[in-house]
């Protein structure tokens, strides 16, 4: 009795403390809920009938007093309570207990060598590429970028990951390699046009490495920054596309997925542009890869993830805010220009001041302003993004409500 007290306590600290842990055990045990509801009124019944024995063996042994008697229907509904919660107890960790040797006996086997998921990459011929001293893309405390290219012409983005510590136990590696390879599995069963599809990933001594197709266009960022040096000029249409093509890609992570799967750190650098600047999200659900990912303090972060609050869908529209508001006013959003026109405050802060003071067109990249129509939707959009970088998770619209918000400013 004392020991499955024990247990019922720890199970309610945990429904208490780590709301997490216990949604991943409500999860688990809704998977064995047959076994569970029978295991319970097996329990129940047996229980009530032990708890009843016992009492009615009481009442015929006692030469029972006037007060005992009035007490009886109390003992037989804390009997049933009793017989209720024990067995609800029992069977939720019974229940528990299979279902982790179940996991256990199914847990994946850890691979070796390559896992192709494209019929152009042969096995041989990416490890090969991949043993060369190859070109740096992209770097940052959660991996490198190379570009390789391989013997049949394929030019490939390589994205290496360290996630082990490096005094980390092999029992600790071991786990992370099973949890990165069902992640990498389920990532490269993805398939939406506005996303950077998982081709292959090798396992190596010390990490993994993902191949994806190489973008000769690079990222948003890469081509912001050409707009910026006059290489280059996009008008309003092919940004409110780009716009409409990231927010379709986190619909399809937000919405469609399931699980859902968070971007967690959507930026300019981690949107891929094609030739016909179709964007295509890259380095999306990378968190749980990286147990230890690298978000840092940045312009990109949201204000909740700076206190330390739940990372949410919503602070990928923060993300994504930030995404809107480059492509609307051509700047990158680190430009100390948002600092000093803001009084201290960001992109976000400088946009709902302008909206707020109705002088949206203050705000927009003087090369793409032309035409009235384009220009009306261009100012909607500015609210848009304003939205978007709320202080306030709930005060941000979602990934569904954005796509028909922002197909609706123009006959997409
Ligand atoms: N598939 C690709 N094709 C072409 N270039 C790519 C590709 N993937 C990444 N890159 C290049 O790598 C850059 C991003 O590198 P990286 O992801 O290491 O930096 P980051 O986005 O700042 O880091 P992090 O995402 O870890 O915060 C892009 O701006 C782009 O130039």
């Amino acid at each position: 009795m004392g020991l499955i007290c024990g247990c019922g306590f720890v199970f309610c600290v945990l429904m208490f403390k780590k709301r997490q842990t216990f949604f991943y055990l409500a999860k688990e045990l809704l998977v064995f809920q047959p076994l569970v509801l029978l295991l319970f009124l097996f329990s129940l019944h047996h229980n009530t009938v032990q708890c009843e024995g016992r009492l009615s063996k009481n009442i015929s042994s006692e030469t029972s007093s006037q007060s005992d008697y009035k007490d009886n229907p109390r003992k037989v509904i804390v009997s049933i309570v009793l017989g209720a919660v024990t067995g609800l107890i029992g069977s939720v960790l019974f229940a528990f207990v299979i279902r982790c040797i179940v996991r256990y006996l199914n847990r994946t086997p850890i691979l070796k060598g390559p896992v192709i998921f494209s019929p152009k990459i042969a096995s041989k011929t990416l490890q090969l590429a991949l043993s060369k001293e190859n070109h740096l893309l992209g770097s940052s405390p959660n991996g490198k970028y190379y570009k390789t290219v391989l013997e049949n012409g394929l030019t490939i983005a390589v994205k290496r990951l360290t996630p082990f510590e490096s005094n980390s136990p092999e029992s600790r590696r071991k786990s992370v390699k099973r949890q990165i390879q069902m992640e990498l599995e389920l990532l490269a069963s993805l398939r939406h046009r506005n996303l950077m599809s998982l081709r292959a990933y090798v396992r190596q001594n010390d990490g993994f490495s993902l191949v994806y197709d190489y973008v000769s266009t690079g990222s948003l960022a890469d081509v912001m920054n050409r707009v910026r040096e006059n290489e280059l000029q996009i008008g309003w249409e092919v940004r409110l596309r780009i716009a409409v093509g990231v927010v379709k890609g986190l619909q399809y992570l937000h919405f469609t997925c399931v699980p859902q799967i968070l971007h967690f750190n959507l930026k300019p650098t981690n949107v891929m542009l094609d030739a016909e600047f179709e964007p295509r999200l890259a380095d999306y659900g990378l968190a749980k890869l990286l147990p230890n990912l690298d978000r840092g303090i940045s312009l990109n972060t949201p204000p909740e993830c700076l206190h330390n609050r739940r990372y949410t869908e919503k602070s990928d529209i923060f993300g994504f805010g930030m995404i809107l508001g480059v492509l609307l006013t051509g700047k990158d959003a680190a430009d100390p220009f948002f600092g000093e026109a803001s009084r201290g405050g960001n992109l976000g802060c400088w946009l709902r001041h302008l909206k707020q003071a109705g002088e949206e067109r203050e705000a927009l990249d003087k090369s793409i302003l032309g035409e009235q129509g384009e220009e009306d939707e261009m100012l909607m959009a500015v609210g848009i993004a304003a939205a978007c970088l709320s202080d306030m998770p709930a005060d941000r619209p979602s990934s569904d409500e954005l796509v028909h918000m922002l197909t609706q400013l123009n006959s997409f």
